[in-house]
């Protein structure tokens, strides 16, 4: 696990290699709108407006003005009525909308890179609506194909507080690293109400979760969550860290610390895999177009011949 390492210099000011995307995800009230609200007026009192995209069809009223807001491509509501869907329905279908257009938010990113560092986009509390849906692969997937792409996973600390539940919150964190395999955070909010320690010391010190499992009354989830803290314990060690409030603003120096840190695996770690892939489809479509062709050849020769014989 990585906790990172306090510099000097402003962190903010030290990311390297162009601008960066930072997707939020995060439960349904764990504070993602109100951490976009937070890094937003962090980055403009260091003279480094972000640009700001909601990709919430759903959210009523957001405290900071989106540059680029899904709520003006689709009207949720209507798409709901529309299609007859329900509300999770409704926010799924609203972002493959959304998604058809994506090319000219890229335009767009791409006209603003020159003078913007950091991308911030805003997701739907129910995550799996954008982690496990095609747009939401899409969405990410173009993004970490053109800047630097972290996925930002905001915990809301203190309902993470006892063993179940950090259990179920860290498998959901888990699952998202490995579909979406892009730099990933794991942000601790509202510190400002529980410190985030006794998660640092659960996620690396495997007997302190034991033991705080076994003041629990004894049921069958115990035996389960044993078992699944041994499976996480590889998933931890891989995991970069760190504790915020959206509300006073603490730990947000050491929130961009990290980002930068990501930054550096995504060109270090992402990025050459992301182009060896390329590199071996084109290998792959360039040897299928080879084939066909020989095949082809094959028949003509083989038609050919017979018309020779004939
Ligand atoms: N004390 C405290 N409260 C916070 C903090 N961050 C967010 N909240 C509160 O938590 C609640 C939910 O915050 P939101 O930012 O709306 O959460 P969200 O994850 O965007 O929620 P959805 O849009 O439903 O996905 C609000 O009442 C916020 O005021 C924090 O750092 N500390």
């Amino acid at each position: 696990m990585s906790s990172g390492k306090a510099s000097d210099t402003a962190p903010t000011d030290t990311v390297q290699g162009g601008p960066v995307n930072i997707i939020m995800i995060g439960m349904a009230g764990s504070g993602k709108t109100t951490l976009m609200q937070r890094i937003n007026a962090h980055l403009h009192e260091r003279k480094q407006s972000p640009y700001v995209v909601n990709l919430d069809p759903a959210v009523s009223k957001l405290p900071f003005q989106a540059n680029i807001d899904i709520r003006d491509t689709v009207d949720y509501k209507q798409v709901m009525s529309e299609y007859n869907l329900g509300p999770n329905g409704g926010i799924l279908t609203s972002l493959n909308l959304f998604t058809t257009k994506l090319d000219q938010v890229m335009q767009i990113i791409e006209k603003r890179a020159a003078s913007t560092k950091y991308f911030l986009y805003d997701t739907p509390g129910q995550i799996e609506i954008f982690t496990w849906s095609a747009s939401g692969a899409i969405i990410s997937n173009t993004l970490a194909a053109t800047y630097p792409t972290v996925v930002v996973y905001v915990v809301d600390t203190p309902r993470t507080a006892s063993p179940a539940t950090f259990m179920s919150n860290m498998m959901y964190a888990c699952s998202i690293l490995y579909k979406t395999q892009l730099p990933f955070l794991l942000a601790f909010n509202k510190t400002d109400v529980v410190s985030h320690e006794f998660a640092v010391n659960w996620m690396s010190d495997f007997e302190a979760f034991q033991q705080a499992l076994s003041r629990q009354e004894e049921c069958f989830m115990n035996s389960l969550m044993q078992s699944m803290s041994l499976v996480l314990d590889e998933f931890y060690s891989h995991l970069r860290v760190c504790g915020v409030s959206a509300m006073t603003g603490q730990g947000m120096d050491h929130f961009f610390e990290q980002i930068q840190d990501a930054v550096r695996e995504y060109h270090e770690e992402f990025k050459p895999n992301l182009q060896k892939q390329i590199e071996q489809k084109r290998i792959k479509e360039q040897q299928q177009k080879e084939e066909h062709l020989k095949r082809l050849m094959d028949d003509l020769a083989v038609s050919e011949g017979k018309q020779v014989d004939l």
